[in-house]
């Protein structure tokens, strides 16, 4: 499945041929900031972010936009962050299974409701991808898995209810990643006024002020991936990897058995002072984020790290760059960039508690 998602999703091929749709929805973005630049709004840019990489990883996965109403009331952001949260809290039903019955914490009935909303959002994909495909040469990826489905040829049990399991598992893994890794940057560089001045010269020397920063500059903007990167490594999105050891083995003088879950704190790892002899420093680092030397993992390592590295770099180098480019950025009331706060609200993503707000003015001449 893995395999079927990387072949139909995450090629270069096809990573490419999204940019049209990429260039236009942070367009759309960049107007409508724009627009509240004008008149001096203080924007929620985290929602706006979010909404963003909502359009982005949905037009992308099933090639339709979804609107957050197409959800739930309350918008993908904050039932993604629901699910997120309740998924990572630990629940005393799993350590006392005679408790699991009586579902002290409420997490069980919550997760249920949340099923509900995503079945009939997940339900509604399928029937709109089967419906489209029957008109296309080319299937997407929905499509092929239906196939498959009807075809009755997959070596495993493959049926309705596990085409929404994968869905599900590739809307979480997307959207609420490079959405909230762009807000912590965000709010890094606010916090770091010399580095936002510095990162904005280097736009203007590889764009200029004339126009707008295309996909095709990125591999140009050497300081942006610094930024990029020490923004992940400060702010690891996902803060906890769990693997299952398939045979006994011994992990830097611990012995682990076979079938023990191990929990991998990338957080930690990321701010270990034995590794960065600046942990709290904010940009240096030119660590690969693949994590082939186990410093630097956003992506998490190994066969069940993420399979959209490229993609998701991408994402976030571009709407960081255009941020950056198209805006200079003040806080409201006052509020001094030490000020800013960091408070982050856990869950498999780990975002900011509370959204990002700030003022933007628009310094691209027209
Ligand atoms: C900044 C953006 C992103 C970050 C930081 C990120 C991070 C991660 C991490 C850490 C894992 C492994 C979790 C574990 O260890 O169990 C993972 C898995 C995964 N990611 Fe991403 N991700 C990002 C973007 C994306 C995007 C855009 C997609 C899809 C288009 C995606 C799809 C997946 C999938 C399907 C998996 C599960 C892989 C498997 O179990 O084999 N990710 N991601």
């Amino acid at each position: 499945m893995r395999k079927l998602f990387t072949l139909h999703l995450l090629t270069n091929q096809k990573i490419n041929s999204f940019q049209p749709m990429r260039r236009q929805q942070v367009e759309l973005m960049i107007e409508s900031l724009k627009n509240e630049a004008r008149d001096r709004i203080v924007v929620d840019l985290s929602a706006k972010v979010a909404s963003l990489n909502a359009d982005l990883a949905l037009l992308m996965m099933f090639r339709k936009r979804y609107t957050d109403k197409d959800l739930d009331n309350r918008g993908f952001k904050a039932v993604l962050q629901e699910v997120v949260h309740l998924a990572a809290t630990p629940n005393l039903g799993d350590f006392f299974p005679f408790l699991g019955v009586i579902d002290l914490q409420g997490l069980t009935r919550r997760l249920k409701d949340l099923s509900k909303v995503f079945d009939e959002f997940l339900e509604k994909i399928i029937d709109d991808c089967a419906e489209s495909n029957d008109q296309k040469q080319s299937k997407d990826f929905v499509g092929t898995m239906l196939d498959i489905m009807q075809s009755g040829e997959a070596e495993f049990q493959f049926d309705r209810s596990n085409i929404k399991a994968i869905l599900f598992t590739m809307i979480v893994a997307a959207i609420d990643t490079s959405g909230t890794t762009i807000d912590w940057i965000i709010t890094e560089l606010l916090r770091h006024p010399h580095v936002m001045k510095k990162l904005q010269k280097e736009l203007e020397q590889v764009v200029g002020l004339e126009r707008m920063v295309k996909e095709s500059d990125l591999e140009n903007l050497k300081y942006l991936e610094m930024v990029v990167k020490e923004g992940m490594r400060l702010h690891s999105v996902v803060p906890l990897s769990q693997r299952e050891a398939m045979e006994d083995c011994v992990v830097d003088g611990f012995p682990i058995r076979k079938g023990s879950r191990v929990i991998i704190n990338n957080y930690a790892i990321q701010r270990d002072p034995n590794v960065w002899p600046e942990p709290e420093r904010f940009v240096g680092s030119s660590i690969d984020v693949r994590g082939r030397n186990f410093q630097l993992l956003p992506f998490s390592a190994g066969r069940r790290s993420c399979p959209a590295v490229q993609l998701g770099i991408v994402v976030i180098r571009l709407v960081v760059a255009q941020l950056v480019h198209c805006f200079d950025w003040e806080l409201p009331n006052d509020m001094q960039p030490c000020d800013l706060d960091l408070d982050d609200h856990f869950g498999v993503v780990t975002s900011r508690e509370k959204h990002l707000m700030v003022i933007p003015s628009y310094r691209i001449n027209e």
